[in-house]
């Protein structure tokens, strides 16, 4: 571990986690023995190949599922308190709004569900909206907007109760080229200014790499720890990242790392 990350708080663990499901009378085991910690404001990308159990393992830690054995823990927490106290926000693959409401209506979802009182936090969502640049879309109903506005308003309800931690299943895969890209970079930008932590499913290697602070490899079923890198980007993401040095070796040392994890005799 470098000595930068050892310093910071410990916001998430796992230890040992492995998940085992009943598949017609058979017994499956999809994730086994994973361990490894999350830090405040940390951006982790768990990354593998399809059907190696990245979605399983964040449904794990948002308290979707219970694992079959092992402990996970957040602020020393089982992520049941935690999710009481509504402490982390969830974005999916596909947005899930509800149509009859607008764009504004839909981000103060949550805030109306805990019977907050409209004025007092209507000027919070603004803000947030500004934040997230939906503001010019607030009055739209979202069959009046593309995909990608769609997206950012998911990742605005998620964000409306100031969650610490954001949990995401890939949720750019149904985008086109130009919006994911367009939402990576804003998703960066977001989490510095909100100070999140955020753990984000994908098996695009270069959303991992543009978005990481570390990348968790999974290996091929069943998922395991392969390794977790570095990836040492610094703070700073722009249209340039991708062209750099740093981008292409640990884009290469990953896809390494992917290509062994793939046949369990290398790992
Ligand atoms: N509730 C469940 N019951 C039985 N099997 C399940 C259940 N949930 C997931 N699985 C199985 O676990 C395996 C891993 O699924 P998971 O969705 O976690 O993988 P993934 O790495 O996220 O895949 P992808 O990248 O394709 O989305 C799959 O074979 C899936 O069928």
């Amino acid at each position: 571990m470098n000595s930068e990350l050892s310093q910071q708080k410990v916001e998430i663990s796992l230890n040992g986690v492995s998940m085992v499901f009943g598949k017609k009378g058979k017994q499956v085991t999809v994730l086994q023995d994973i361990t490894f910690d999350v830090h405040r404001n940390e951006f982790i990308c768990l990354l593998g190949p399809a059907d190696c159990g990245k979605s399983t393992l964040l449904r794990l830690m948002a308290d979707m599922l219970q694992p079959s054995s092992g402990q996970i823990l957040i602020e020393k927490e089982h992520p049941r308190e935690v999710r009481l106290r509504r402490k982390f926000g969830i974005v999916l693959q596909h947005p899930t709004l509800f149509e009859w409401r607008t764009v504004q209506e839909n981000v103060e979802l949550p805030l109306e569900v805990l019977g907050q009182n409209r004025s007092e936090y209507r000027s919070k969502v603004d803000q947030l909206l500004e934040t997230v640049g939906l503001t010019k879309f607030k009055d739209y109903y979202p069959w009046q907007v593309s995909g990608g506005i769609q997206q950012r308003v998911a990742i605005a309800r998620a964000l409306s109760l100031d969650p610490p931690i954001l949990f995401m299943d890939e949720p750019f895969s149904a985008l086109d080229d130009f919006t994911k890209d367009k939402l990576q970079f804003e998703l960066f930008e977001i989490k510095k200014k909100m100070n999140k932590t955020i753990v984000f499913v994908t098996d695009n290697l270069s959303e991992a790499v543009f978005l990481s602070d570390r990348i968790i490899v999974l290996t091929a079923k069943p998922g395991r720890v392969h390794s977790i890198h570095h990836v040492g980007l610094g703070e700073e993401r722009t249209l340039h990242t991708r062209e750099s040095d740093q981008f292409h070796l640990i884009s290469t040392a990953i896809q390494t790392s992917l290509f062994q994890g793939q046949s369990h005799k290398d790992v």
